[in-house]
């Protein structure tokens, strides 16, 4: 069992204040969701725990750890692993290849495991990354997370212009990523996929958190949902 802990979290591009105190907290086995409007803080806020951008100020806790100052590969090595918004799969291999450079021993998910949890990688798995579909790569850009045994994933808006067949595929997946107990921690725009998934929601603003619930709290927050969310 671990905990990702975030207090008071600071941090800019140039002169430019983005992050100005997030605190939040993703368990194993818990599936958490950072919301907000086109600029608030989401991308930031995740690259900012994996050192992407560096923090100026506050703490990120893994268990006992604090992650501030370390490196990227670092954060990589302790199980924190970022699944970007433009997925970042290597277009000239192929889909078995991504998932070779990226496997760890020590990890669980081999790549049989994925190719049953992905029968769609399976199919492809000669194919070249730049032949996949928008859905296809965002399910490597995952499953080569996965291969690597993360403790905890980020995810940036993994069913971004995907089709509602595939954005259901996503669900479920996720899902069992839960179940196998790693923590996610979830940026996403289509907020049925949240409430359907999440444990708890934070939501943010100009870089603060403004409201944080259970998923049974926030499917009551019509007011918030209208004021941040613009549903
Ligand atoms: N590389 C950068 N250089 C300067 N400013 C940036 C950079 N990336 C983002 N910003 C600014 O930081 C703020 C937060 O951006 P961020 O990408 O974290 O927002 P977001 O909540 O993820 O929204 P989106 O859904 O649009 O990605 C925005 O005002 C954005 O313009």
């Amino acid at each position: 069992m671990s905990r990702l802990v975030i207090n008071n979290l600071h941090s800019y591009y140039g002169k430019s204040h983005i992050l100005n105190g997030i605190d939040l907290a993703v368990e194993s086995g818990e599936i958490v969701t950072l919301l907000g409007r086109n600029g608030a803080g989401k991308t930031t806020t995740l690259k900012t725990i994996v050192s992407i951008v560096k923090a100026q100020q506050g703490v990120i806790l893994l268990d006992d750890e604090n992650l501030v100052g370390k490196e990227i590969y670092e954060i990589a090595r302790r199980g924190i692993a970022l699944v970007p918004e433009h997925r970042g799969i290597f277009g000239i291999l192929s889909v078995e290849e991504n998932l070779m450079i990226a496997i760890n021993k020590k990890s669980p998910w081999a790549v049989e495991d994925i190719y049953q949890m992905f029968p769609r990688l399976k199919e492809r798995r000669k194919n070249g990354g730049n032949a996949l579909s928008g859905g296809e790569q965002q399910m490597l850009a995952i499953a080569r997370a996965l291969v690597n045994n993360p403790k905890f994933l980020l995810l940036d808006e993994p069913t971004e212009g995907l089709a509602p067949v595939i954005v259901d595929e996503i669900v479920k997946i996720l899902g069992q990523i839960r179940a196998a107990g790693v923590g996610v921690l979830l940026v996403e725009q289509n907020l049925s996929v949240c409430e359907k998934l999440a444990d708890k929601h934070y939501v943010v603003e100009l870089g603060e958190i403004v409201y944080q619930g259970s998923q049974t709290e926030f499917s009551k927050q019509d007011d918030i949902k209208n004021r941040y969310l613009a549903v």
